[in-house]
């Protein structure tokens, strides 16, 4: 898929129009019952794909399939129902909440929506199986502490009993002592329930205690995918090294390597020629600049956008 905007741009034309290429070329399926990490620097597209993974918007080029649903050949009512079946969440739940509805309203109010979602589980039991006491249905979301706020929102996305779930940022916004618990209620509610989910994250921490696959965004592009603990202790792309070198203790088997990200920080407006990634490169080669490698396979159930891994050289360079 590719999603471009165009910003900028004045009445009089004294500034020109850009094409932001926030997804320039993204290509991944989610399983039933599995969640797909996708990390990178911000904007680098993260939030936009998973956005265009909901419908939420159609992308420029290129197609989701939801089940065997093409969602851009779908009219409106059908729509509609499979829309029941996703959910977001994201990172601020006092945005996602309205301030002027209890908890127990804003809870139903999905399957009040899509009437014929789901099994309707009463508003004691959304609240129970995250964690909550039934008696704060009547409350409100500024009575709330975030951690609480953000299991209210996670009840809401669960009401229509979702198939698929996109988590854009969930814990970024909490204390580190909440976000371990709320990190833990995802994970149960994905055993219990076997929705396939997609995390958002730029917290690699986080990612390794919630994906079973993580893919590597930069630029629009995935640029390595894989198991999450195959990538996390042999990181393929360079870029992948830099972001996991970045982190102490994150994969206390992997080979310390020198990576660190250094450059402009990536502009989605001005995607470089060839590998978008090799002005910050370090191990660039000349054929980089003008090359835009593909994605291809790079060990079991992984892959990588990066001639060097293609080549088969090895390049990680030693600490
Ligand atoms: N509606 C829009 N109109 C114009 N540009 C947009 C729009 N939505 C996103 N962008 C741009 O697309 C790029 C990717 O944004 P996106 O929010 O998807 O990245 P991200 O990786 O989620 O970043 P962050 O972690 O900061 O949220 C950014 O340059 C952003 O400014």
């Amino acid at each position: 898929m590719t999603k471009h905007f165009r910003v900028g741009g004045s009445a009089f034309a004294t500034i020109s129009r850009a094409t932001v290429k926030a997804v320039a070329g993204a290509d991944l399926a989610v399983d039933r019952g599995e969640t797909l990490a996708v990390v990178g620097e911000s904007g680098c597209g993260k939030s936009t794909l998973g956005r265009l993974l909901l419908g939420l918007m159609p992308p420029s080029s290129g197609r989701v399939m939801f089940d065997g649903h093409d969602l851009a050949g779908l009219g409106s009512p059908a729509l509609r129902r499979l829309r029941a079946r996703m959910q977001l969440v994201f990172q601020n739940p006092l945005q996602a909440l309205d301030p002027r509805m209890s908890v127990g309203e804003q809870i139903v109010e999905p399957t009040v929506i899509h009437p014929a979602a789901g099994n309707r589980l009463p508003v004691a039991d959304l609240l129970a199986q995250v964690g909550l006491d039934p008696a704060l249905a009547g409350r409100f979301p500024h009575q709330l502490s975030g951690g609480q706020r953000q299991r209210v929102v996670i009840a809401r996305a669960m009401a229509t009993q979702p198939d698929f779930i996109v988590f854009d940022e969930p814990v970024s916004a909490l204390d580190v002592s909440v976000q371990a618990q709320i990190i833990r209620l995802i994970r149960d509610l994905q055993t219990a329930r076997g929705f396939a989910s997609v995390f958002i994250s730029h917290d690699l921490r986080v990612v390794r205690h919630v994906a079973d696959r993580v893919a590597v965004m930069y630029l629009g592009r995935i640029v390595e995918e894989g198991p999450v603990r195959a990538v996390f202790a042999e990181p393929l792309h360079p870029y992948t090294q830099a972001l996991i070198a970045a982190v102490p203790r994150l994969a206390p088997g992997m080979r310390r390597v020198r990576v660190v990200l250094k450059g402009e920080p990536p502009n989605p407006a001005a995607i470089p020629s060839g590998c978008p990634f090799h002005p910050r490169c370090p191990v660039a080669e000349y054929d980089c600049r003008t090359h835009a490698p593909a994605r291809v396979a790079a060990g079991p159930a992984r892959s990588v956008a990066c001639i060097r891994v293609a080549s088969g050289s090895t390049f990680l360079p030693a600490a």
